[in-house]
């Protein structure tokens, strides 16, 4: 579905009087999910604008499905070409279904009457983005969420081939997102639909998006495939992070703690300790682990907050007496920490490194909800390293 070129544009400037992008070459084929990302002031409304003829290029040119942008009647683009721009309208005294029948007038004419078909395409478009609730409802009384909706669904009534939104989700809570960006994508999959949607949530963005185009410093920074374009590096040189870092295994921005507030040793293994370390990197405490295997979902939470990690390669069997190297690095770290969290995981090296902490005299705590059982809440947890004496504690001792 991604042969027929959708959009392309070719040595395209964006911008008021100076430019705010330059050199913009895209070329969209069709059923593309495209996400726009770029930090605050970046220029992606400017390209949204530009793209759908709300403003005028500096310079350079674009086709929508091989027709040059400028010679398309407003009906032709109309029909083509759906746009929500974040100008949040509020059509005063328009029913919810008079607005979204709007969407139908490309096809039937501003004079033009809607037929049971259009009038099913208006249902079938506010039930796409459930909000068939909604109807018989003025527009100007809606939520910003729930008109965000109705804009989309008028869009959707517009049966075009390229969709340009906006920040589409802004608006929208936890669940309308996820609902609203699986309703985009299975549009991009079954009706060869192409969408280029300016998006803030990067993490929604690297999870529902067929390419990612980045814009910064004035132009085009990359574009591609999320899984290869979006790196921890790119996204925190886009976003200028400091204390955050992205991901890109678990598609997702982890936030590191300021480490100053003493030093934890997290026995951790086989993904079980994922909450445990995001909880104590929120507490600001700097975190080491072991003894991972190369993989497991607890190296690379560990790793996006900053943790030193002490990781063994799947090939690499801990001897029966547990007396690997890398064992013997990490229980050495283990006793150079204020204290320590057990996350209950059961297997050689931690069962070794157990051993170790339980002689070491350091505050050892066991979570629940491990192999192991017993163990303490992770609230019970943070309350019992409140009660802990100020670190370093072994500088005191
Ligand atoms: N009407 C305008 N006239 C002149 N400059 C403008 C106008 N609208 C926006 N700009 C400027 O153009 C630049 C790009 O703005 P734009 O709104 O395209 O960024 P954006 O990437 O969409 O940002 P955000 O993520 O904050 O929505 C900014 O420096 C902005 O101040």
């Amino acid at each position: 579905m991604s042969g027929e070129s959708i959009l392309h544009s070719e040595g395209l400037s964006v911008g008021y009087r100076a430019p705010v992008l330059r050199e913009v070459n895209l070329d969209f084929g069709s059923g593309q999910f495209i996400a726009l990302l770029g930090p605050n002031g970046a220029g992606k409304t400017t390209l949204l604008r530009t793209l759908s003829r709300h403003l005028k290029p500096l310079a350079g040119r674009v086709e929508v499905l091989g027709r040059d942008l400028n010679t398309l009647s407003a009906l032709e683009l109309a029909r083509l070409v759906a746009v929500c721009l974040t100008d949040n309208a509020k059509p005063p005294l328009l029913s919810v279904d008079e607005f979204v029948a709007l969407g139908r007038y490309p096809h039937t004419g501003m004079m033009g009457r809607l037929s049971v078909h259009d009038a099913e395409i208006v249902e079938r478009s506010l039930a796409a983005v459930t909000a068939s609730g909604l109807s018989g409802r003025l527009v100007e009384q809606l939520s910003d969420g729930e008109r965000q909706k109705v804009v989309l669904a008028r869009a959707l009534a517009q049966e075009p081939k390229l969709m340009l939104l906006d920040e589409p989700t802004a608006h929208l809570d936890l669940k309308h997102r996820i609902e609203v960006m699986g309703i985009l994508r299975s549009l991009c999959r079954s009706h060869g639909l192409t969408v280029l949607a300016s998006l803030h949530d990067i993490d929604v963005a690297a999870k529902v998006s067929d390419r990612v185009l980045l814009v910064q410093n004035g132009g085009i920074r990359d574009y591609g495939l999320p899984e290869t374009v979006l790196t921890g590096e790119t996204v925190a040189e886009l976003y200028g992070f400091g204390d955050a870092d992205f991901n890109r295994h678990l598609g997702s921005i982890e936030f590191r703690g300021d480490g100053k507030a003493g030093r934890v040793f997290v026995i951790a293994g086989r993904g079980r300790a994922a909450p445990v370390f995001r909880l104590l990197s929120k507490k600001g405490l700097a975190i080491e682990t072991g003894l991972l295997r190369d993989g497991d979902l607890d190296a690379f939470v560990a790793a996006a907050l900053g943790a030193k990690t002490y990781v063994r390669a799947e090939s690499d069997e801990l001897p029966a007496n547990g007396n690997g190297s890398s064992l013997e690095e990490a229980a050495q770290a283990l006793t150079a920490c204020d204290f320590i969290v057990d996350s209950g995981v059961r297997d050689a090296g931690a069962e070794a490194l157990r051993q170790r902490a339980a002689a070491s005299g350091l505050p050892v705590f066991r979570v629940a909800g491990g192999a192991e059982k017993g163990g303490i809440t992770l609230s019970e947890l943070l309350a019992a390293i409140d009660r802990l004496p100020p670190f370093p504690r072994q500088a005191s001792q």
